[in-house]
């Protein structure tokens, strides 16, 4: 399947496109062959297209940002339900990286006041340009914003008035093995989260009960061995009702949602 993805991104035609192929010249040959063998050596996909399909969208990607996955889709469906009926709800995407979840939300729900927030100084370029694409194509625009998810003073001026913050943070605890793609080109601030891959979903959570009015949504995607540990986590930190946690489309738990109490 990459190899005729990666033949169909030579020569510009769709996949499809492969089985009305005529003769292929030789200099795309030539560059066929120079993609699969970087391919065969574990550089990613869509790495080498520079296009990562994500829902509706296609996102530009590249060495510095991580490759948005079609696990993340879900959570943004549970998040486009949440807002469901409401004309301009207030949303914060934290850790946005390409831009996958925040984008989505833009695109599928015009009129959502999104911002995205990234910290890594490499990921965000990749964030600025989908979001003027986007914009460019007639999305509403998504504010973009260079911060850390887990500072005190993030985006002060919304305390107590978002509707629903979403996440999918860095969560692999530090040893596990991952995939040479992932280790060689995933940037490790998307990856890492401490002993148990919960570091940064901690400060995640402080933010994010700050950040929302009560009754609104939390949305943090987690590795699948993190089903139980991120609901406790969530609990334990007192400040939420309607704590759940969802499979992804394989049957794996793969995010947690919950509602900021008060409301
Ligand atoms: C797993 S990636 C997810 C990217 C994107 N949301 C997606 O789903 O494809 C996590 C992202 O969070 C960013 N990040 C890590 N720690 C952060 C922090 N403390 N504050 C803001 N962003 C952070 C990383 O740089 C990375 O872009």
């Amino acid at each position: 399947m990459d190899a005729e993805l990666l033949l169909a991104h030579v020569l510009g035609v769709s996949r499809a496109g492969l089985l009305t192929l005529g003769e292929v010249p030789d200099d795309a040959v030539a560059r066929f062959e120079d993609l699969t063998g970087q391919r065969a050596d574990r550089v990613p996909l869509q790495h080498l297209t520079g296009r990562a399909p994500f829902r509706h969208l296609e996102l530009a990607v590249g060495p510095g940002v991580f490759v948005p996955r079609p696990e993340t889709e879900q959570l943004v469906e549970w998040a486009l339900a949440r807002l469901a009926g409401r004309a301009e709800p207030v949303v914060v995407d934290l850790g946005s990286g390409s831009g996958a979840i925040a984008l989505s939300i833009a695109h599928e729900h015009p009129g959502a006041r999104v911002t995205a927030v990234e910290r890594d100084p490499g990921a965000i370029g990749w964030t600025r340009h989908n979001a003027a694409t986007r914009a460019a194509a007639g999305d509403t625009p998504v504010d973009v914003l260079s911060g850390d998810m887990t500072h005190p003073g993030l985006l002060r001026e919304l305390d107590g008035t978002v509707d629903l913050v979403v996440s999918n943070p860095p969560y692999v605890p530090v040893g596990a093995t991952v995939p040479r793609e992932v280790a060689d080109h995933d940037p490790p601030l998307a990856l890492w989260g401490g002993p148990d891959g919960l570091d940064v979903v901690r400060g995640l959570l402080r933010t994010a009960a700050r950040l929302l009015r009560p009754g609104g949504g939390l949305g943090i995607e987690h590795a699948d061995q993190q089903g139980s540990a991120l609901p406790a986590l969530v609990r334990a930190s007192g400040s939420w009702t309607d704590v759940e946690d969802h499979p992804d489309l394989a049957g794996r738990p793969r995010y947690t949602t919950a509602h900021r109490s008060g409301g």
